[in-house]
């Protein structure tokens, strides 16, 4: 059986982020992805020139056509664009029997809000609870808690302050840190450090989104979250060292990275 995974996530016309980073993750590593669209986005290798989200009914009916008849064996979420959208889809998972990952973005990677700040409370009382594994960046995680990591020895402490919201699991994702790309993954009691050495490869657009959805993907087929994450973090390490250029400006990882080889 090919486990089914839902992304409920933005579009990005672009193709290297969002839902449409989602969906080739799971082809990628052999799940059968579905969609709930939050929000469209005209956007491209130089940023966001657009942003436009959906009714939330949209949001719901698109939810229920795909759990009702369809089924998941995990979720994950990116952009959720609104406050009215957050609780939406919190609301939403808590009644889903599944895994849920939980990127909580806040702003594209060339600054562009992707969330209002409004919203931001909704994240940490409604979303957050919600979550099997939370995926903050460093940005997130100081929106978030107010907590500022500027080295490694500071993952912990961003962690605690993250938990403390209720997720089961957080990965903390260094990735904008200096030196070695190096996340941490913690329930509170067992620590996983997730270390690979840096790319320096400007192109990557779509790094938090591929590795949230390749952890939902890996806990679909059974893994456990720390199995899970350990595979999505080879995953993404593989992707960014073949991102490629785009446009004229910051191109995607390359979900496909996998299948080069046999092309
Ligand atoms: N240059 C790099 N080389 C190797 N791994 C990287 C690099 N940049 C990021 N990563 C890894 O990619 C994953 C995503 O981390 P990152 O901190 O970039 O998330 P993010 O900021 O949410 O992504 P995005 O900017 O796409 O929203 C992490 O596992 C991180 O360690
Ligand atoms: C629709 C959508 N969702 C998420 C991101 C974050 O990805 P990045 O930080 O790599 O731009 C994005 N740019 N667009």
């Amino acid at each position: 059986m090919i486990p089914n995974v839902l992304t409920v996530a933005g579009s990005d016309s672009g193709g290297g982020a969002g839902i449409q980073a989602d969906l080739k993750t799971m082809l990628a590593l052999g799940v059968h992805g579905m969609s709930v669209i939050t929000a469209v986005t005209a956007q491209n290798s130089l940023g966001v020139q657009g942003a436009w989200e959906l009714p939330v009914e949209a949001v719901r009916a698109q939810y229920r056509s795909v759990v009702d008849d369809i089924g998941v064996q995990a979720v994950k979420t990116g952009m959720l664009a609104s406050a009215e959208l957050v609780e939406t889809v919190a609301e939403l998972i808590a009644g889903t029997d599944a895994p849920a990952v939980v990127d909580p973005v806040g702003v594209s990677k060339h600054g562009d809000p992707l969330l209002a700040a409004s919203a931001l409370d909704s994240v940490r009382t409604k979303l957050l609870p919600v979550a099997t594994v939370a995926t903050p960046n460093l940005d997130e995680v100081a929106q978030l808690t107010g907590v500022r990591v500027e080295s490694e020895g500071e993952l912990r402490r961003a962690a605690e302050a993250v938990l403390a919201y209720g997720p089961r699991w957080v990965l903390i994702k260094g990735g904008h840190l200096p030196g070695d790309a190096v996340d941490l993954l913690t329930d509170g009691s067992e620590e996983h450090w997730l270390r690979a050495p840096r790319h320096d490869n400007r192109h990557t657009h779509g790094t938090g989104c591929t590795l949230a959805s390749a952890i939902a993907a890996q806990l679909a087929r059974g893994r456990a979250v720390p199995e899970a994450v350990a595979a999505a973090k080879e995953y993404v390490t593989g992707a960014v060292a073949a991102g490629f250029a785009l446009g004229e400006g910051i191109g995607p990882v390359d979900h496909g990275w996998r299948f080069r080889g046999d092309a």
